[in-house]
Protein backbone atom coordinates (compact mmCIF):
# COMPACT_ATOMS: atom_id res chain seq x y z
CA UNK A 1 0.00 0.00 0.00
CA UNK A 2 1.48 3.12 -0.84
CA UNK A 3 2.37 5.47 1.61
CA UNK A 4 -0.09 8.44 1.63
CA UNK A 5 2.19 10.93 2.96
CA UNK A 6 4.92 10.87 0.58
CA UNK A 7 3.16 10.82 -2.98
CA UNK A 8 0.11 13.08 -2.29
CA UNK A 9 0.59 16.73 -3.82
CA UNK A 10 0.45 18.98 -0.87
CA UNK A 11 -2.64 19.99 1.01
CA UNK A 12 -3.92 23.32 0.09
CA UNK A 13 -2.57 26.34 2.49
CA UNK A 14 -4.36 26.23 6.11
CA UNK A 15 -5.55 22.68 6.24
CA UNK A 16 -4.10 19.65 8.14
CA UNK A 17 -4.56 15.99 7.12
CA UNK A 18 -5.52 13.91 10.34
CA UNK A 19 -5.97 10.48 10.75
CA UNK A 20 -9.99 9.36 12.48
CA UNK A 21 -9.27 6.94 15.23
CA UNK A 22 -12.77 5.62 14.70
CA UNK A 23 -13.11 4.83 11.24
CA UNK A 24 -9.03 4.68 10.92
CA UNK A 25 -9.72 6.91 7.74
CA UNK A 26 -7.98 10.72 6.97
CA UNK A 27 -9.23 13.50 7.47
CA UNK A 28 -9.10 17.21 6.42
CA UNK A 29 -8.67 20.02 9.13
CA UNK A 30 -9.35 23.07 8.80
CA UNK A 31 -6.87 25.44 10.36
CA UNK A 32 -8.92 28.37 10.44
CA UNK A 33 -12.17 27.89 11.21
CA UNK A 34 -11.39 24.64 13.10
CA UNK A 35 -13.87 22.57 11.40
CA UNK A 36 -12.80 18.85 9.72
CA UNK A 37 -14.24 17.41 6.80
CA UNK A 38 -13.65 14.01 5.24
CA UNK A 39 -13.15 15.47 1.52
CA UNK A 40 -9.79 16.39 0.54
CA UNK A 41 -9.74 20.26 0.40
CA UNK A 42 -9.29 21.90 -2.82
CA UNK A 43 -8.90 25.31 -1.97
CA UNK A 44 -7.13 27.45 0.71
CA UNK A 45 -8.23 27.43 4.50
CA UNK A 46 -7.86 31.39 4.67
CA UNK A 47 -8.62 33.59 1.80
CA UNK A 48 -5.83 35.04 -0.42
CA UNK A 49 -4.93 37.83 2.00
CA UNK A 50 -4.84 36.18 5.52
CA UNK A 51 -5.55 39.71 7.00
CA UNK A 52 -9.09 40.11 4.78
CA UNK A 53 -10.36 37.35 7.03
CA UNK A 54 -13.33 38.27 9.38
CA UNK A 55 -12.06 39.07 13.18
CA UNK A 56 -13.02 36.89 15.64
CA UNK A 57 -15.47 39.42 17.55
CA UNK A 58 -17.39 42.45 16.28
CA UNK A 59 -18.76 45.19 18.36
CA UNK A 60 -21.92 47.03 17.26
CA UNK A 61 -25.22 49.55 18.12
CA UNK A 62 -28.16 49.23 16.62
CA UNK A 63 -31.69 50.86 16.30
CA UNK A 64 -35.00 48.32 16.78
CA UNK A 65 -37.65 49.52 15.42
CA UNK A 66 -40.28 46.27 16.09
CA UNK A 67 -43.65 45.68 14.95
CA UNK A 68 -46.67 43.51 15.17
CA UNK A 69 -45.30 40.42 13.55
CA UNK A 70 -42.38 41.01 16.37
CA UNK A 71 -41.48 37.84 18.28
CA UNK A 72 -42.13 40.00 20.88
CA UNK A 73 -43.76 43.26 20.54
CA UNK A 74 -43.54 45.01 23.44
CA UNK A 75 -40.13 47.27 24.55
CA UNK A 76 -39.34 49.93 27.12
CA UNK A 77 -41.04 52.44 25.30
CA UNK A 78 -44.43 50.54 24.57
CA UNK A 79 -46.08 47.27 26.76
CA UNK A 80 -47.78 46.28 23.21
CA UNK A 81 -46.49 47.49 20.16
CA UNK A 82 -49.28 47.78 17.51
CA UNK A 83 -47.55 48.78 14.24
CA UNK A 84 -47.14 47.44 10.61
CA UNK A 85 -44.32 46.17 9.56
CA UNK A 86 -44.28 48.27 6.38
CA UNK A 87 -44.66 51.21 9.30
CA UNK A 88 -41.51 49.99 11.08
CA UNK A 89 -39.82 50.39 7.89
CA UNK A 90 -40.61 53.59 7.24
CA UNK A 91 -39.95 54.47 10.72
CA UNK A 92 -36.20 53.27 10.24
CA UNK A 93 -35.97 54.98 6.60
CA UNK A 94 -36.52 58.42 8.35
CA UNK A 95 -33.71 57.41 11.06
CA UNK A 96 -31.63 56.50 8.50
CA UNK A 97 -31.91 59.98 6.74
CA UNK A 98 -31.42 61.92 9.91
CA UNK A 99 -28.07 59.27 9.71
CA UNK A 100 -27.26 60.33 6.35
CA UNK A 101 -27.85 63.55 7.32
CA UNK A 102 -26.17 64.05 10.73
CA UNK A 103 -22.44 65.81 10.90
CA UNK A 104 -21.75 63.38 13.73
CA UNK A 105 -23.09 60.20 12.95
CA UNK A 106 -22.19 57.78 15.69
CA UNK A 107 -23.45 60.95 17.79
CA UNK A 108 -26.71 61.09 15.93
CA UNK A 109 -27.22 57.42 15.87
CA UNK A 110 -26.80 57.04 19.77
CA UNK A 111 -29.32 59.96 20.26
CA UNK A 112 -32.00 58.35 18.11
CA UNK A 113 -31.16 54.69 19.44
CA UNK A 114 -31.52 55.90 22.95
CA UNK A 115 -34.66 57.69 22.28
CA UNK A 116 -36.60 55.49 20.06
CA UNK A 117 -34.80 51.91 19.97
CA UNK A 118 -37.09 49.03 20.95
CA UNK A 119 -34.35 47.24 22.46
CA UNK A 120 -33.40 47.28 25.96
CA UNK A 121 -30.13 48.06 24.93
CA UNK A 122 -31.32 51.48 23.81
CA UNK A 123 -30.18 52.35 27.26
CA UNK A 124 -26.37 52.20 26.55
CA UNK A 125 -27.19 54.20 23.25
CA UNK A 126 -27.89 51.19 21.19
CA UNK A 127 -24.42 49.40 21.91
CA UNK A 128 -24.44 45.88 22.23
CA UNK A 129 -20.94 45.29 23.52
CA UNK A 130 -18.64 42.80 21.39
CA UNK A 131 -19.87 39.43 20.15
CA UNK A 132 -19.01 36.15 17.96
CA UNK A 133 -20.75 34.49 15.27
CA UNK A 134 -23.64 32.33 17.07
CA UNK A 135 -24.69 34.34 19.21
CA UNK A 136 -27.24 36.69 17.60
CA UNK A 137 -29.92 36.24 14.65
CA UNK A 138 -28.35 35.04 11.60
CA UNK A 139 -29.57 38.21 9.52
CA UNK A 140 -28.29 40.45 12.23
CA UNK A 141 -24.66 38.58 12.69
CA UNK A 142 -24.12 38.50 8.89
CA UNK A 143 -24.46 42.03 8.60
CA UNK A 144 -22.91 42.61 11.43
CA UNK A 145 -19.18 40.62 10.25
CA UNK A 146 -19.82 42.01 6.32
CA UNK A 147 -19.94 45.55 8.18
CA UNK A 148 -16.58 47.82 7.97
CA UNK A 149 -16.21 49.50 10.75
CA UNK A 150 -18.00 52.68 11.17
CA UNK A 151 -20.25 52.01 8.60
CA UNK A 152 -24.07 51.41 8.85
CA UNK A 153 -26.17 48.73 7.44
CA UNK A 154 -29.04 48.53 5.35
CA UNK A 155 -32.60 47.51 7.03
CA UNK A 156 -32.19 44.32 8.54
CA UNK A 157 -34.67 42.01 9.27
CA UNK A 158 -34.81 39.61 11.95
CA UNK A 159 -37.42 37.97 14.57
CA UNK A 160 -37.15 40.68 16.84
CA UNK A 161 -38.13 43.57 13.97
CA UNK A 162 -36.65 45.86 11.29
CA UNK A 163 -32.86 47.17 12.51
CA UNK A 164 -30.42 49.60 11.07
CA UNK A 165 -26.79 48.52 12.51
CA UNK A 166 -23.34 50.61 13.04
CA UNK A 167 -20.50 48.88 13.44
CA UNK A 168 -17.80 50.36 15.95
CA UNK A 169 -15.42 48.16 16.63
C1 LIG B 1 -29.08 40.92 22.25
N1 LIG B 1 -29.49 41.95 23.23
N2 LIG B 1 -28.59 42.63 23.93
C2 LIG B 1 -29.26 43.50 24.71
C3 LIG B 1 -28.62 44.44 25.60
C4 LIG B 1 -27.28 44.73 25.45
C5 LIG B 1 -26.65 45.65 26.28
C6 LIG B 1 -27.35 46.30 27.30
C7 LIG B 1 -28.71 45.99 27.47
C8 LIG B 1 -29.35 45.06 26.63
C9 LIG B 1 -30.63 43.35 24.50
C10 LIG B 1 -30.74 42.35 23.55
C11 LIG B 1 -31.99 41.83 22.98
O1 LIG B 1 -32.06 40.72 22.48
N3 LIG B 1 -33.04 42.68 23.02
C12 LIG B 1 -34.34 42.33 22.46
C13 LIG B 1 -34.46 42.91 21.06
C14 LIG B 1 -33.34 42.51 20.15
N4 LIG B 1 -33.41 41.54 19.24
C15 LIG B 1 -32.21 41.47 18.62
C16 LIG B 1 -31.72 40.65 17.60
C17 LIG B 1 -30.41 40.81 17.18
C18 LIG B 1 -29.59 41.76 17.78
C19 LIG B 1 -30.07 42.59 18.79
C20 LIG B 1 -31.39 42.43 19.22
N5 LIG B 1 -32.12 43.05 20.17
C21 LIG B 1 -35.43 42.96 23.30
O2 LIG B 1 -35.12 43.88 24.08
O3 LIG B 1 -36.59 42.55 23.11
Amino acid sequence: KKSQTEDEAPLPKGWEKRMSRSSDEPYYFNMFTGKSQWDRPTKAAMSADSQSNEPKEVQCSHILVKHKGSRRPASWRSDDITRSKEEAIEILKGYQKELDEASDMPKKFQDIASKYSDCSSAKRGGDLGPFRRGQMQKPFEDASFSLPVGQLSDIIDTDSGVHVILRTK
